[in-house]
C-alpha cells in the first residue's frame, strides 16, 4: 500500500509544485490523477518514484518510509525512453537480475503479452511510437512492480493506438496486480482506467476532490451510464471552480475534452 501524508514539494528556487497532499493507494487499485496544467502532477510522480527526494511530509510503501528509488516502483513516461543501443528483448530484460536465460524467457513472455512477439531483435529506431510504448510497458511490468507510476503514457499516440494500449494496460494490470497511479490530461482515459480519481487544482496544486468510478469492469467506452456520470462531474468541477475564483483555468482544461461525458459517483474528502 502507498500512503502519502501531507506531502509538499518545494523546488530549490522556492517554487512550490504541490502542497499538503494526502491519500492512500490500495493494492491493485488504479488511481487517476487529473488537474490543471502546472498543478504539480508530474512533480508528484517524480517524488513517489524517488527521483526527487526533497519534500516535506511522509511517503510510505507498506508502512515503510520511502528512501530514494524503490525497487518495487516502476515508471512509464510519455515517451518510451528505450535504450537505443539495445534491441527490444534486451531493453525489456534490462532491469531483471539473476540468470540471463530465465530473464530472456520472462521478457519474451511479456513481449507476447504486449503483442510484440517476433520483434525481439528489432532496435528502438525500427519501431513505431505505439510499438515502442508497448516495449516500455513490458519493460516496466516485467519486474512485477508493486506500484506503477504512469505519466501521460499515451498522450503522444494517435487515438486508435491509444485505445489499444489502454486495453492492453488493463490486461497486463490484471495479470500483474500492480497498484497504478496514472497522470493524464484525458478525462475519458482516466474514467476508463481508474478506480478513483484525484482532482488537483491550483499552483501549487492541492487535492480538491476524490472521485470514485463505480462503473464495473470491463467498461464500455460508449456506456450511457458513464456518459451521464461524466456530465455530473463536469458540472461539479465547474461549480467548485466558481467557489475559488479559478473559473478560467478549469474551464480551459475541461473544454480541451469536449467529448467527455461520463458519470462518476462522487466521494468528498473528509
Ligand atoms: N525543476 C523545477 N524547478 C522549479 N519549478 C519547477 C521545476 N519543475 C517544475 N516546476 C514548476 O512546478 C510546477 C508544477 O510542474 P509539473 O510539471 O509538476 O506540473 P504538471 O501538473 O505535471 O503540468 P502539466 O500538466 O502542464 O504537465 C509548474 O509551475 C512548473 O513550472
Amino acid at each position: 500500500m502507498l500512503t502519502l501524508k501531507t506531502v509538499t514539494r518545494t523546488f530549490p528556487n522556492g517554487k512550490m509544485a504541490f502542497r499538503d497532499l494526502s491519500f492512500e493507494a490500495q493494492p491493485h487499485e488504479v488511481i487517476g490523477i487529473l488537474g490543471t496544467s502546472g498543478c504539480g502532477k508530474s512533480s508528484l510522480l517524480r517524488v513517489i518514484a524517488g527521483l526527487d527526494s526533497e519534500y516535506q511530509g511522509s511517503i510510505l510503501i507498506d508502512q515503510a518510509p520511502l528512501q530514494g528509488i524503490h525497487e518495487r516502483v516502476g515508471v512509464i513516461f510519455q515517451e518510451p525512453r528505450l535504450m537505443p543501443w539495445l534491441n527490444v528483448i534486451d531493453n525489456v530484460s534490462f532491469g531483471l537480475r539473476g540468470d540471463s536465460d530465465t530473464n530472456r524467457k520472462k521478457a519474451l513472455e511479456f513481449l507476447q503479452l504486449v503483442g510484440l512477439e517476433g520483434f525481439e531483435r528489432h532496435y528502438p529506431k525500427e519501431l513505431s511510437g505505439g510499438m515502442a510504448q508497448r516495449v516500455a510497458i513490458a519493460r516496466s511490468l516485467v519486474t512485477s512492480p508493486d506500484i506503477l507510476l504512469l505519466d501521460e503514457p499515451f498522450s503522444a499516440l494517435d487515438a486508435f493506438t491509444k485505445m489499444q494500449l489502454q486495453d492492453l494496460l488493463l490486461q497486463v494490470w490484471k495479470k500483474c496486480q500492480s497498484t497504478m497511479l496514472l497522470v493524464t490530461h484525458d478525462i475519458d482515459e482516466a474514467l476508463y482506467l481508474s478506480d478513483r480519481l484525484l482532482i488537483l487544482r491550483g499552483q501549487p496544486g492541492e487535492l480538491v476532490e476524490v472521485i470514485e468510478v463505480t462503473e464495473s469492469r470491463p467498461r464500455s467506452r460508449g456506456s450511457e451510464r458513464l456518459a451521464r456520470q461524466k456530465q455530473e462531474i463536469l458540472q461539479l468541477l465547474h461549480l467548485t471552480a466558481e467557489k475559488t475564483g479559478e473559473v478560467q483555468d478549469d474551464t480551459n482544461i475541461w473544454e480541451r475534452h469536449p467529448a467527455a461525458r461520463r458519470e462518476l459517483s462522487f466521494k468528498g474528502l473528509s
